[in-house]
């Protein structure tokens, strides 16, 4: 059997063209990277950077913006989280900290419920690091621009009118997380990884990963091997989560992942960075199989987006 492959898609091509390219791609492998996909480089770089100086930062600036119980987002120490656990079960906390902020344009309706006002909790940033803020801003907004034109593309690969998902999405809890995989002093703890092996929630991720350092891997389930995600200069990696899949019927998959730990003993730096923007429907949209997916049948009961995410992100917490 052929080892999968996840294709390197150029998003500025005919939509319609590359919908159907992605619809094939997302039927199998259910992971692809996009280049040529308009995001400013300036505001890229600018975040990237600024997002490295707050893992740099002493251990105490970091904390003053630790989650808080009762938000969804701000500073996860190391090893506070496993998502390996949002599968169920019980996991060692992931090798990684990570930083994490509400990324939606302004709310135009007031949250139905406690738990939809905990995912729209307003971020707080570090005192030490002015920037932050404003770095965080600019590249959420380029985010929530280039995964609403994704979701039009994946409509168009649905057989769908382009503006189906515009109404679904436009007062979602967008979130954007940077992770930061530090180098490994001691070694791992028995089936401790820099990140566990899940699912994403939501409808799709874009994710930037750090050149030349490796650690993501897919899984493909017919040969029941781990395929390394490649780093792209300038790409970035989408995937589609688990509302997604329900959402098709499974025609798409929600393709299990993980980051393994480097090799010990390595001679050159193995820190790793990564930005993931998790994308998701309206906290109170109902999400029931797609009118072109219904094959012989819908495989799922209607699910309400927020309370679905929500629930999956709790069960990452690891309680001490
Ligand atoms: O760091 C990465 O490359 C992937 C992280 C990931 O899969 C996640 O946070 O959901
Ligand atoms: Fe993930």
């Amino acid at each position: 059997m052929t080892q999968l492959e996840i294709p390197v898609v150029d998003i500025s091509r005919d939509p319609l063209t590359v919908g159907r390219e992605i619809d094939e791609t997302l039927r199998t492998v259910g992971f692809f990277q996009i280049v040529e996909h308009g995001v400013d480089p300036d505001v890229m770089d600018r975040c990237w950077k600024l997002t490295r100086a707050f893992f740099d930062l002493p251990d105490a600036d970091k904390l003053e913006i630790e989650r808080q119980t009762g938000s969804s987002y701000g500073y996860f120490p190391i090893a506070t989280e496993s998502l390996a656990q949002s599968l169920g079960g019980m996991g060692a906390g992931d090798l990684k900290e990570s930083l994490n902020a509400l990324a939606s344009p302004a709310l135009r309706h007031t949250p139905v419920d406690d738990v939809e006002r905990e995912l729209f909790t307003p971020p707080r940033w570090p005192s030490a690091l002015p920037g932050l803020k404003g770095a965080w801003g600019a590249y959420g907004r380029e985010m929530n621009v280039l995964a609403e034109r994704l979701m039009s593309i994946f409509a168009l690969g649905l057989g769908l009118d382009a503006t189906f998902f515009a109404d679904k999405i436009d007062q979602a809890p967008q979130a954007l997380r940077a992770i930061n995989y530090p180098e490994q002093a001691a070694p791992p703890a028995d089936g401790q990884l820099r990140a566990g092996a899940h699912t994403d929630y939501g409808t799709l991720t874009i994710l930037r990963q750090e050149m030349g350092r490796g650690g993501l891997e897919v899984h493909d389930s017919r040969t029941d091997s781990w395929i390394p995600v490649p780093a792209v200069d300038g790409a970035f990696v989408i995937n589609i989560g688990d509302l997604m899949a329900q959402w098709t019927n499974d025609r798409w998959t929600s393709t299990l992942h993980r980051v393994v730990n480097p090799d010990a003993g390595s001679t050159v730096s193995t820190r790793r960075q990564s930005m993931p923007f998790f994308h998701n429907a309206n906290y109170s949209q109902l999400v029931e199989c797609l009118p072109t997916c219904l094959g012989s049948g819908a495989r799922y009961e209607p699910v309400l987006a927020g309370p679905h995410l929500s629930g999956k992100s709790r069960k990452s917490v690891v309680t001490a």
